[in-house]
């Protein structure tokens, strides 16, 4: 999808980091018609969450999955086959070769978009070596990015940081979708690799993906319109 194809509302994904489904419809009726998109991950999904994706869908609402599989491929493959049938719009792996390929070949012909994870947003350098790895952030990214292109991955998730040099690898074949997101002023928490909304906009990100400055707030709706004002003045 180009740029241009993407419904600006679209742009912002809200993550719906709640502790039970409870606490994640309320928070949806709460921003009503102000959020399209929503993301379901780890601390939702344990809590029952995952029929809240079809319910969504069902509404006109899209949901990114972020279940960020990483197994040995099979067992990829089988979980992105699942997952497919759910009514997400996008589900997330790690950017392992092997795990890619068992998510290409899972999502076959589905509607589902397969990210993968480049570098997650809370690690810099010095968390990677702590890792492992030999590579500094932007090197790796840049690797993995590569590698999910020639794997037929359809988006990658990174920092807007690195979203300057993914287009240049990989154009705009494959959305570029950014957690990390804080507005001016947001405390940033545990994420390293951030930048305000507008920024991300202008750096070229398709997706922003906000948690915490939205649904911590005294008025998530307020938050996400003002995201929203952010995003189309960068968007010109
Ligand atoms: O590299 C990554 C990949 C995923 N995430 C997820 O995005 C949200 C960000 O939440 P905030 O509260 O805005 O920090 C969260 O659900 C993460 O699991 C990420 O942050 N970085």
């Amino acid at each position: 999808m180009t740029p241009a194809e993407i419904a600006p509302k679209d742009r912002l994904i809200v993550a719906l980091d709640l502790p039970s489904v409870d606490a994640a419809e309320a928070m949806i009726a709460k921003l009503g018609d102000s959020v399209t998109f929503y993301k379901i991950g780890y601390q939702l999904a344990y809590a029952g969450g995952l029929p809240l994706i079809g319910k969504l869908a069902d509404k006109g609402k899209k949901v990114f999955a972020d279940l960020k599989m990483h197994d040995i491929g099979n067992t990829v493959t089988r979980g992105v086959e699942s997952v497919a049938k759910l009514g997400a719009t996008f589900v997330t792996v790690h950017a392992y070769p092997q795990t890619m390929k068992g998510a290409v070949e899972g999502r076959g012909s589905a509607s589902l978009k397969i990210l993968a994870v480049t570098v997650l947003t809370s690690y810099n350098d010095d968390d990677l070596h702590a890792a492992g790895y030999r590579l500094s952030v932007s090197e790796l990214v840049e690797a993995r990015a590569q590698q999910a292109q020639v794997l037929g991955v359809d988006g990658l998730v990174s920092s807007p940081e690195e979203v300057g040099a993914l287009r240049k690898i990989v154009g705009h074949q494959m959305s570029l979708v950014t957690p990390g997101i804080r507005p001016a002023g947001a405390a940033s928490g545990d994420q390293k690799r951030i930048m305000t909304p507008g920024r991300a906009i202008a750096a070229g990100a398709d997706y922003l993906v906000v948690g915490r400055p939205v649904v911590e707030a005294a008025d998530p709706k307020a938050v996400a319109d003002t995201i929203h004002a952010e995003i189309a003045q960068a968007l010109g």
